[in-house]
């Protein structure tokens, strides 16, 4: 019994000998991550192309866009671009497209409300059809915004915006509200953290008894 012990302990030796093989095995493995890490840049670029190219032809054929704007370099732009804060908007810089471009709308719909020629302002004409059409276009020009940016349509989610925000200000024209009271709005909640506030709001029925909405 003691003896039969004895011959297995001898194949233990063999192991050593693998173990030159495997030094001129270390040399390799490096120059495969340098392989590797060469190849997903290369695999990210070729699809790109293609997709922009696709997006721009429909773009280009059903929602065209202001001159000024370049197309391609708004699809070919990479979507964490866009979520890259204000440098993302590079590409969209127009000469004289700014903020202001709000205030200065929003006089041309006052006064295409004003003149009331609903033959050839599509303003007027909104206006003409009252309050409750008005806010149903907001609502639907809203939607199309949702859905597009859900989508991941980047340069249609631009097209949209410009929809909405348009269709806000014939909102404000037909409520009477000028954009200097949004605007003073907004320049008072600047610096006020949006959770702060919010837990500073009367809760419950106090709440409740104040809005439509629920408790
Ligand atoms: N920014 C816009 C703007 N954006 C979108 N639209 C119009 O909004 C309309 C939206 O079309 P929809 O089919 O969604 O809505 P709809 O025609 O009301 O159809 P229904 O919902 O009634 O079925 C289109 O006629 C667009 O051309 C705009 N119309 C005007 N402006 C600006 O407003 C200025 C004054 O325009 P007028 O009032 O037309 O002179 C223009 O110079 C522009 O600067």
């Amino acid at each position: 019994m003691g003896k039969a012990a004895i011959p297995k302990a001898k194949p233990v030796k063999a192991p050593k000998a693998k173990a030159p093989k495997a030094k001129p095995a270390k040399a390799k493995p490096v120059k495969a991550k340098l392989v590797k890490a060469k190849l997903p840049k290369a695999k990210l670029a070729k699809p790109k192309l293609p997709k922009a190219k696709k997006k721009a032809l429909k773009v280009a054929a059903s929602l065209p866009l202001p001159p000024g704007i370049p197309v391609a370099q708004q699809l070919a732009m990479p979507k964490a671009a866009s979520a890259a804060g204000a440098g993302a908007l590079g590409p969209f810089r127009v000469e004289g497209a700014e903020a202001a471009i709000l205030d200065t709308l929003w006089r041309t719909i006052e006064a295409r409300r004003a003149a009331g020629d609903i033959e050839h302002s599509h303003s007027a004409r909104l206006l003409a059809r009252g309050t409750a059409k008005v806010a149903q276009k907001l609502g639907e020009e809203a939607v199309e915004c949702v859905i597009e940016a859900t989508m991941g349509n980047r340069a249609a989610t631009v097209l949209e915006s410009a929809d909405l925000l348009y269709h806000l200000l014939v909102l404000w024209v037909d409520a009477g509200i000028a954009p200097a009271e949004v605007w003073a709005e907004l320049a008072r909640r600047q610096g006020i953290s949006g959770i702060a506030e919010k837990a500073s709001r009367p809760k419950g029925l106090v709440r409740a008894a104040n809005t439509t909405k629920l408790p």
